[in-house]
């Protein structure tokens, strides 16, 4: 056996007994009292089962029965990822790329935007991290764009984006439109009447049993919020039923026209992108295993955190969404939050009690310490960041200690697709699978980062890699990763 697989297998035994802790308990608990008997004499044992009265038989018979029935009724059934899917445009279509040339000089074209904005925007775009082949709505191919930002054009986009994903899951899976029984879908800022899932239901024709949610206003860390859900869900519906998770958000009605910058920002970030994921109790062609999913929320009583992604109108009354300078700081301590959460979950036990000392000295004894970072990658082999910004993705590096190889689907996802808000974890998770980087039995840790301020991260386990590179990198998956150059303030 070679060297390198040696410690593979003590790592998997090792996250197997964790993942089992209950029944490798017991089950040493009941070897333990068998050895124990089994080394008394036969004499002894023979006088012991002789003062034996048949309520101890009962009970030596009935409790571990017992307790095996209820380990297994209590026990939480495992959620599977089938597959997933996400949006990815064509060029003959008129959502198409937006080179951002055309994008600054349409920008110029809108009456109530000054000079000066658009100035910065230029020099955002240079320095966002964002390529040339983005996405942003078919409005943005006229002049004036906003224009174009109608409700007619939001509900194009929505469909497009969400019904091309879908078509692409269900002939991935082969799965039957009327086998879901549960529908989940997070858009944060298009909320139209009928809702969204109800556009769902309607075009594939789902069941009218189905259990339906629609999320909205929830910032992009829902796309785990949504999974959690359907998780939930699942758990509590026969088994092997299947729930379809969608996640995007619609840019069309969000064209910010004004001239605070913190509300510009958004339109030199957030691009067009959705993803459709199927969940299901059945392990049955599954690719993944939904290991842990932990939401943590940092927006109660805190002022900074809560408006640190808002939606507001500026002084002319126009409608944008403010990003405060502070959300980096605000991401890395709602991250500090999660991992506190995660960490025990998943970490070996030397990284958690390091990281377990480091907090009591911080916040019991007041120590001037420098947080200690656990090791995740003794955790996770692969880590979907969300694409927020060059600057979230930096700060994301620095907290968790990450390599650049680490973070590159995070930043090759900002740069081919934008900020798509919450599926870009999908892009991720897809990028890695193109580049051929998966493995059985890999462990994958997604991190979502959304107004609130919230973080949610979910610990999947690869049980089969993607057979090939089809999907959202099919066509553009041999140029990357790219190199992002650092760009001089100008
Ligand atoms: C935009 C950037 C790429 C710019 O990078 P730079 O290296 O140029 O950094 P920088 O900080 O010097 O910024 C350049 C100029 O932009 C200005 N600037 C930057 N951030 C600003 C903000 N929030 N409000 C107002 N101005 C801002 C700076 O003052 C500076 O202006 P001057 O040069 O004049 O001084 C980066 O700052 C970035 O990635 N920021 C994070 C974006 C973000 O918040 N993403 C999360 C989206 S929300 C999300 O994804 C979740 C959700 O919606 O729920």
């Amino acid at each position: 056996m070679s060297s390198s697989v040696q410690p593979m297998r003590v790592k998997a035994a090792y996250h197997r007994i964790v993942d089992n802790f209950q029944p490798v308990f017991l089950v040493s608990l009941a070897a333990a009292s068998l050895v124990a008997l089994m080394r008394l004499g036969t004499e002894e044992l023979t006088s012991l089962v002789r003062e034996l009265q048949p309520v101890h038989l009962f009970f030596i018979g009935f409790l571990p029965a017992a307790a095996v029935i209820f380990y297994l009724m209590r026990r939480p059934c495992t959620v599977y990822l089938t597959d997933y899917a996400c949006f990815h445009s064509s060029f003959n279509h008129p959502l198409a790329r937006i080179p951002m040339a055309s994008f600054v000089e349409h920008n110029k074209k809108t009456p109530s935007m000054n000079e000066r904005s658009v100035r910065f925007i230029s020099r955002l775009l240079e320095r966002s991290g964002l390529g040339e082949e983005t996405c942003l709505p078919a409005a943005h191919n006229f002049v004036p764009t906003h224009e174009y930002c109608t409700l007619d054009n939001a509900r194009a986009e929505f469909e497009l984006v969400v019904f091309s994903a879908i078509d692409d899951l269900l002939a991935k899976t082969g799965i039957a439109p009327d086998a879901i029984g549960i529908l989940v879908v997070n858009c944060s800022l298009f909320c139209p009447t009928p809702s969204l899932v109800d556009m769902i239901i309607h075009k594939y024709n789902l069941r009218g049993d189905i259990r339906s949610m629609n999320l909205s206003g929830m910032g992009c860390s829902a796309g785990l919020i949504s999974v959690g859900l359907a998780r939930n869900l699942l758990q509590v519906a026969p088994r092997g039923s299947h729930a379809l998770v969608v996640s995007t958000e619609t840019i069309t009605p969000n064209y910010y026209v004004g001239n605070e910058r913190a509300m510009l920002l958004p339109n030199c970030l957030f691009r067009v992108g959705g993803a459709a994921a199927l969940l299901s109790t059945s392990p049955v062609n599954a690719r993944f295993r939904l290991k842990h999913l932990v939401r943590t929320h940092t927006g109660a009583g805190n002022d900074s955190a809560y408006r640190c992604v808002f939606q507001e109108e500026d002084d002319e009354g126009n409608v944008g969404i403010n990003l405060s300078k502070d959300l980096m700081v605000i991401a890395g301590k709602s991250l500090e939050a999660n991992i506190t959460r995660i960490g025990p979950l998943v970490l070996p036990l030397r990284e958690q009690l390091q990281f377990a000392l480091s907090l009591v000295a911080r916040k019991v004894f007041r120590a001037r310490t420098k947080p200690y970072i656990p090791n995740f990658s003794k955790a996770f082999k692969h880590f979907c960041i969300h694409a927020g910004g060059r600057a979230v993705i930096d700060e994301l590096q620095k907290s968790l200690s990450l390599s650049d190889e680490q973070v590159e689907a995070s930043r090759m996802t900002l740069h081919r697709f934008g900020n798509t808000s919450s599926s870009s974890l999908w892009y991720e998770l897809a990028y890695m699978e193109a580049k051929g980087r998966m493995r059985k039995g890999d462990r994958v840790w997604m991190i979502g980062f959304g107004s609130g301020f919230k973080c949610n991260s979910a610990a999947w386990e690869c049980i089969e890699p993607a057979p090939n590179a089809d999907g959202p990198w099919a066509t553009s998956i041999h140029r990357y990763p790219v190199v992002i150059p650092d760009v001089l303030k100008h």
